[in-house]
């Protein structure tokens, strides 16, 4: 068209300016895009990238435009990991999608599914709390980390298969290299050509982790068929069984989804369920910690808001979790400094488009630099380094998609269908920590001691696990 593209930074030939993104690209391109502007093209390849870094952007792509760029673009990760792009977070925009954004939303995500599944959560919660009492008995340095991924793991096992994680196989540490290879700018995805060489090794991963995670798969389904097969009745459908029961009697409600649905499917939609659940809300747990425990003033203001809710009882109800609202600025303060998609999920566009006067072409990748906007200091003030909870305190910014400097998950139809689980989660674990302990960095470590370091990629978790030593408030 006769709309110029976007300024971006002049390309190396070929390999465009895939070089300069490093291996922290939501740094770089933060960078860059202060140079070149809020909405900027690189050359990657034979497709434009657009890189939008401010929330006035933000919202012409995500809500101004959001049916032009609600699609995804292909990449080899959907297709190796997600069984030729099967499920709801790479497929492109459309009825098969939507069927699957429908079906999740109703029998997973929806409030009132939510609230049916408490009482797993809080069972999972208390062993945790005992495990935790035991260690803060002996003084001992516990592995914060390691033990929310694993009560984060073994919530979602329960939820989606009725029953915790598994001697057989190691769900964790599959989902989290997944984390990492999805997340990637891999050559392959915009130099088709270049493929075939696999330079950077992704393509042999991305295969040995989909082999990984699909014999998980088998296994999991399997016992379910076998159940189904012995006749075993049970009292509380999971989320397996109900998809499964798709193939065997379509409900009228998903009766699209019934249609299309086969076994490499709905491998693909319980997958997006494993990967959206437990890659997410340990990660967005364990940077809260390490705020609060950086932070003594703000996790004493936290300790305190939580005490005055529950009392004396040791146990918090979900159901406090509204009444909690400095816990509220802590959760966005904490997502704002360290979003757990610091890119949300690359977006595409359907059409040609022009938007602020550049033309944008059909088939876009649109990258939105969710960390890039929490780090600048134009919409924070120059203290947006700082963890602060009280920027919040005039309740203007929500976290839910309607402001957009603050849109840890993302906005519009594709932002995350999972939030409301996502944030019952974060919540109702980090108000137990703190409600049932006091906590300590170990081996005399100060507050600046402590790593805060990340690692790139679609999710992005600390670099370093964190951990401390607990001490009970209860007796
Ligand atoms: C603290 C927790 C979570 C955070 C911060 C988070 C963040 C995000 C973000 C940034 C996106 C991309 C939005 C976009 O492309 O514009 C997303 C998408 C998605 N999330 Fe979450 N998420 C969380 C929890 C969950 C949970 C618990 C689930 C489900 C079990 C989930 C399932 C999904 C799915 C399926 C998508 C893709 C939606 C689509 O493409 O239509 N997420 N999430």
């Amino acid at each position: 068209g006769s709309h110029k593209a976007p300024p971006g930074p002049p390309g190396l030939p070929l390999i465009g300016h895939l070089p300069m993104l490093g291996n922290q690209p939501h740094r770089s391109l933060h960078k860059l895009s202060q140079k070149y502007g809020p909405i900027m093209s690189l050359r990657l390849g034979s497709q434009p990238t657009i890189v939008v870094s401010s929330p006035a952007s933000a919202e012409l792509f995500l809500k101004t435009h959001d049916t032009v760029f609600a699609s995804r673009p292909r990449s080899q990760a959907a297709e190796y990991m997600w069984y030729g792009t099967k499920g709801m977070i790479f497929s492109e925009y459309g009825p098969y999608w939507r069927s699957i954004r429908k079906f999740c939303t109703l029998e997973l995500l929806s409030a009132s599914k939510i609230e049916s599944m408490a009482g797993l959560r809080r069972d999972e919660l208390g062993l945790l709390v005992e495990s935790l009492r035991r260690a803060a008995g002996a003084r001992e340095v516990v592995d914060v980390s390691e033990k929310v991924t694993r009560l984060i793991e073994d919530m979602t096992c329960r939820m989606l298969f009725g029953k915790c994680r598994d001697e057989r196989f190691d769900l964790r540490e599959t989902i989290h290299d997944m984390g990492k290879l999805v997340g990637a700018f891999n050559i392959a995805d915009y130099y088709p050509f270049l493929g075939a060489l696999d330079l950077q090794g992704l393509t042999r991963q991305l295969k040995q982790t989909h082999r990984a995670i699909d014999k998980i798969l088998e296994i999991i389904i399997d016992d379910h068929e076998k159940e189904a097969d012995n006749g075993i009745k049970k009292l509380d459908r999971d989320f397996l069984d109900v998809i499964l029961s798709l193939k065997t009697n379509p409900k009228t409600t998903h009766e699209q989804l019934a249609q299309n649905i086969d076994r490499s499917s709905i491998k693909a939609i319980v997958l997006d369920m494993i990967f959206g659940a437990i890659d997410t809300s340990h990660i967005a747990i364990e940077w809260i910690m390490s705020e609060l425990l950086r932070h003594p003033r703000v996790m004493k203001l936290v300790q305190e808001e939580i005490r005055n809710v529950v009392g004396d009882c040791e146990v918090v109800e979900e159901s406090c979790l509204s009444e909690l609202p400095y816990l509220d600025m802590v959760v966005k303060e904490s997502l704002r400094l360290h979003p757990v998609g610091p890119l949300l999920v690359p977006h595409a566009s359907m059409e040609d488009i022009v938007i602020e006067g550049y033309g944008i072409q059909k088939k876009s990748r649109v990258i939105i630099n969710n960390w890039g906007m929490g780090h600048d200091p134009r919409i924070w003030s120059e203290n947006c380094e700082k963890f602060l909870p009280e920027r919040f305190i005039d309740g203007k910014v929500d976290i839910r998609g309607n402001n957009f400097q603050l849109i840890p998950f993302g906005s519009g139809r594709r932002g995350c269908p999972g939030m409301h689980l996502g944030l019952v989660t974060t919540k109702l674990v980090v108000s137990q920590l703190v409600h049932s302990f006091d906590w300590e960095l170990p081996f005399g470590m100060s507050a600046d001691e402590l790593d805060m370091n990340e690692i790139f990629g679609a999710t992005m978790p600390r670099a370093k696990h964190l951990l401390a030593v607990p001490s009970a408030r209860f007796g």
